[in-house]
């Protein structure tokens, strides 16, 4: 064994790492953090693997040895996604499993699954506040990468602001212990609501001032400065995408401010009527849910030395209901939009960005997306199209 000042070198299972040489007398913090390993020893100099450090707060003994990462790169990733029966997370496992196989990628939720998804691939129940039950799945199943989708979105988080914070903050906790515990490779969305009416807005980039008026806003800020400081100090493979207002044809919103760019297609296709709960000329970046989901898996299957950040805005169109109305018009001649405007949500819209600067996205890990407006749109109505023809032949 080597010695280094304070720290020992150890390799008890993977990589060589740098450990506290005296981690035995601990005093809990309230949150179960042992306070005397994070301040009693000085900050080594370099980024290090946490492992044997100074966390894994809840349980585990200071003897305890944890395994590194179990993935080479040759190998599937074997991977779990929280909160994955909302809008993005039943697209992601299928895009998942295509690449990685369908035993390989297991949705959890709190929520009872629809039949076709209990019956596409594998599905556990889970609830992120429960920190032993999602140790349990991560061990039991020898996950090796982490999609966190759990999340309340924001309106429905200034709704319930209590539960947005559990779920949002303490959630997310849970999350960043088990994956730096196991080693898991991490991957936790952020949003353009990460940003707030003192950010530059038109565009926004990724480093600039960050001080959201939501709960949801300040809760993924907190995320992704949680998810860097984990990376930096005990060397969590964390990353980290803001995604824009997404926009899916077969899967609906949670609750968010960008929702309606969702619900004027099928309000549309339904009553050839719309009424919009957001200014027209309200400006908002926006991107079709195939280009969010093929940038996580890029992002997620880049090589760790590409990556100059760990959080990236990513892009590909922005529009306001006006436009977006237009746009369907030219498809829709006698669809009909009215406003009746939110006051919750279009506060909230006034302080996000009109325009994403994701440039470093795209010179890191060379993002491009493939759908501006009118092939979102133009796509969206061929969903709804092959739908109705296929209510018809049954
Ligand atoms: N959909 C969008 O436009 C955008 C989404 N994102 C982020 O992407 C992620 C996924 O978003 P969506 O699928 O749209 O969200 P969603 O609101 O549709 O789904 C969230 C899921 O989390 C689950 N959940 C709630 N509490 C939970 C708990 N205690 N334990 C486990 N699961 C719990 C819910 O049951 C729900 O299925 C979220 O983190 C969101 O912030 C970011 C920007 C844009
Ligand atoms: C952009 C988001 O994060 C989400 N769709 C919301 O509107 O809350």
């Amino acid at each position: 064994m080597e010695t280094h000042g304070v720290y020992r070198r150890t390799r008890s299972h993977g990589p060589l790492c740098w450990v506290p040489a005296s981690a035995h007398t601990r005093a809990q913090s309230p949150e179960g953090i042992y306070l005397t390993d994070i301040y009693a020893q000085p900050i080594p100099p370099v980024a290090i693997a946490i492992r044997n450090i100074s966390f894994s707060p809840r349980q585990v003994t200071s003897d305890a040895s944890f395994h590194s990462v179990s993935f080479s790169e040759t190998d599937h990733p074997k991977v779990l996604i929280t909160g994955g029966l909302g809008q993005l997370g039943v697209g992601l496992a299928k895009l998942l499993r295509k690449r990685f196989g369908k035993n390989n990628v297991i949705l959890s939720d709190i929520r009872k699954p629809p039949s076709n998804v209990f019956h596409s691939g594998p599905f556990i129940y889970s609830d992120i506040l429960d920190y032993k039950n999602l140790r349990e799945i991560v061990v039991n199943n020898r996950i090796t990468w982490l999609v966190h989708y759990s999340a309340l979105l924001s309106a429905v988080g200034e709704a319930n602001v209590a539960l947005a914070r559990s779920v949002n903050i303490t959630g997310l906790h849970n999350i960043l212990d088990i994956a730096a515990e196991h080693g898991l490779r991490l991957f936790v969305p952020s949003t353009i609501g990460a940003f707030g009416p003192t950010s530059p807005r038109n565009p926004t980039p990724d480093l600039c001032v960050q001080r959201p008026r939501t709960i949801y806003g300040v809760s993924k800020v907190h995320a992704e400065l949680m998810g860097e400081y984990y990376h930096h100090r005990y060397g969590l493979d964390f990353r980290c995408l803001r995604y824009p207002g997404i926009i899916s044809a077969d899967s609906m919103p949670g609750g968010g401010t960008t929702d309606y760019a969702v619900q004027i297609f099928h309000d549309a296709i339904k009553s050839g009527k719309f009424e919009c709960n957001l200014r027209p000329d309200t400006r908002l970046p926006m991107m079709y849910i195939d280009d969010c989901l093929r940038a996580t898996l890029e992002v997620m299957e880049a090589p760790a030395d590409t990556l100059s950040m760990r959080t990236y805005n990513i892009n590909a169109m922005s529009f306001t209901p006006e436009e977006l109305s237009q746009e369907l018009q030219k498809q829709m001649p006698d669809l009909e939009v009215t406003y009746d405007v939110d006051l919750v949500r279009q506060a909230i819209a006034d302080s996000w960005p009109m325009d994403f600067d994701d440039s470093n996205a795209r010179k890191d890990w060379s993002w491009k997306h493939d759908y501006d407006l009118p092939e979102l749109v133009q796509t969206m109505l061929n969903f709804f199209e092959a739908e109705r023809r296929m209510s018809h032949i049954n």
